[in-house]
C-alpha cells in the first residue's frame, strides 16, 4: 500500500528544507527560486516505536518499517509557465496527500517572491493556482461531453450537469473537495484527478525560537483554517534539517531538547498524513522479521492480507490475531494462546491498528 505525499508551496518557502528534515537523502536547498523543474524523491520509514517494543518479546533478525514516499515538488509558478506547469501537475496528481509548506519566518536577506511574509495570502495564492488548473481540466471535459449531451445522450447530460456544478464551484474560488454533489456523481470527474480534492496538511515553517509554540504568522494560519478539515503543524524547518543531519541518535535527541522538542517534526507530519488519509498499521511478528504494514482503516482481514501479498488475499483461510497490548503484557504468543488472547478470525474481521496478524492461506 504505497502512500505518496507531495510537498508543495510557493518558491523559497522552505519545501526542500522540510523535505530534508524528513528524508535521509539530503537534497540541495536553494537560496533563489530556481524553478529547476526537478522533483526530489525519497522513501522514508514511518517511525513506530512499537516495533522495538515487540522485539523485546520476540527476538528477530530484522525490523522492517512501513514506508511513505515523499516528493519535493518544485515551486509552483503562476499560471502561464507551460512545460514546467505540466510537470508540476503530473507530480501533484500522483500524490495521495499534499504537504503545503508556508513561510512563517522573517529573514530580510531572503526576500519572499510576493514581497512580504504573509502565509494566509500564500495559501490563497496556491489554492487559486490549483483551482485554475482544475478548472482547465473541467472545461476540457465539459467541451467533450457537451456534444453528446446535446444529441440527447442521457449519461452525457448528467455528466454535463455535474461538471457544470464543479465549474461554478471552482469559479467561486472553492476547492473541488467541498463541491456540493452526491458521492455517486463524483465518478464523472474521477478520471481528472483534480488537484483540489487532495487532502492537505499545512506546515508552518517557523524560526527556531518559535519551534514549540509557533509565532504570529502561524497563529494567523490556524485562525484562517480553523473550520477546515485539515491539520496545521508547526515545524522549525531549518534547525530541524540541521539536527536530522547529525549522525548519532543521542545528539539528535539532545539538540531537539535544546529547541524544546521531544520528537522531530517529521513524526508529527507522518502521523498527520496517516490520520488525514485514514491509514493504520498492523504487524507481522516472527523470528525472521518484525514488520509494520500500512492499511486503510476498516479493511477486512483478507484485504489486509492482500497488502502483504495478493496470494494471501486470494487464498485466505483465516487470520490469527493478537492485540499489540495483550502481546506485550503477556509476553509471548504462547501466553496469549493460553489466556484466550489469540483470536481466530474469518473473512469479515475488521483489522484494527496494532493488530498482530498471522494469515493462514492456501493457493
Ligand atoms: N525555518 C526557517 N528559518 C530560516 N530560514 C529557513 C527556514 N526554512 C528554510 N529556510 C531557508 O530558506 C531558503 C529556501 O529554502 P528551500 O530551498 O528549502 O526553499 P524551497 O521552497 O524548496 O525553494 P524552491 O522553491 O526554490 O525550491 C534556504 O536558504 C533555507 O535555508
Amino acid at each position: 500500500m504505497g502512500l505518496k505525499c507531495g510537498i508543495i508551496g510557493l518558491a523559497n518557502v522552505g519545501k526542500t528544507t522540510i523535505f530534508n528534515c524528513m528524508s535521509s537523502t539530503k537534497a540541495q536547498t536553494s537560496v533563489v527560486a530556481t524553478g529547476s523543474g526537478k522533483s526530489n524523491l525519497s522513501t522514508i520509514n514511518v517511525p513506530d516505536d512499537r516495533l522495538y517494543v515487540l522485539e523485546k518479546f520476540q527476538p528477530t533478525e530484522k525490523i522492517v518499517h512501513t514506508t511513505v514516499e515523499i516528493v519535493d515538488i518544485p515551486g509552483l509558478s503562476k499560471t502561464g509557465g507551460k512545460g514546467e506547469g505540466n510537470k508540476f501537475l503530473a507530480d501533484v496528481r500522483n500524490c495521495d496527500a499534499l504537504i503545503h509548506v508556508l513561510r512563517c519566518f522573517d529573514d530580510p536577506s531572503l526576500p519572499h517572491i510576493e514581497g512580504s511574509v504573509d502565509p494566509v495570502r500564500d495559501i490563497e495564492t496556491v489554492n487559486f493556482e490549483l483551482q485554475v488548473r482544475d478548472l482547465e481540466s473541467i472545461e476540457k471535459k465539459l467541451q467533450k461531453v457537451e456534444k453528446a449531451a446535446k444529441v440527447g445522450d442521457k449519461d452525457a447530460k448528467k455528466a454535463f450537469e455535474v461538471l457544470s456544478i464543479y465549474k461554478n464551484h471552482l469559479e467561486s474560488f472553492q476547492n473541488a473537495s467541498t463541491v456540493p454533489v452526491d458521492e455517486q456523481d463524483k465518478k464523472y470527474v474521477e478520471d481528472l484527478f483534480l488537484l483540489t480534492t487532495k487532502p492537505v496538511i499545512y506546515v508552518c515553517n517557523v524560526d527556531e525560537s518559535s519551534a514549540v509554540d509557533g509565532n504570529e504568522y502561524s497563529n494567523k494560519v490556524k485562525e484562517y483554517l480553523k473550520n477546515e478539515d485539515t491539520e496545521v503543524l508547526i515545524i522549525a524547518g531549518k534547525i530541524e534539517a540541521e539536527i536530522s543531519e547529525l549522525d548519532s541518535e543521542e545528539d539528535r535527541k539532545a539538540f531537539l531538547e535544546d529547541v524544546g522538542l521531544t520528537e522531530p517534526g517529521v513524526n508529527k507530519l507522518i502521523r498527520a498524513a496517516y490520520s488525514i488519509l485514514n491509514l493504520e498499521t498492523f504487524f507481522t511478528v516472527g523470528p525472521k522479521e518484525i514488520r509494520a504494514w500500512t492499511m486503510k482503516k476498516g479493511m477486512t482481514a483478507p484485504q489486509a492480507a492482500g497488502v502483504i501479498h495478493s496470494d494471501l488475499e486470494r487464498g485466505f483461510i483465516r487470520a490469527e490475531v493478537m492485540k499489540y497490548n495483550d502481546f506485550i503484557t503477556l509476553g509471548s504468543e504462547q501466553a496469549c494462546r493460553e489466556k484466550g488472547k489469540l483470536y481466530v478470525e474469518g473473512k469479515n474481521y475488521i483489522v484494527e491498528d496494532g493488530d498482530i496478524l498471522h494469515i493462514r492461506f492456501n493457493v
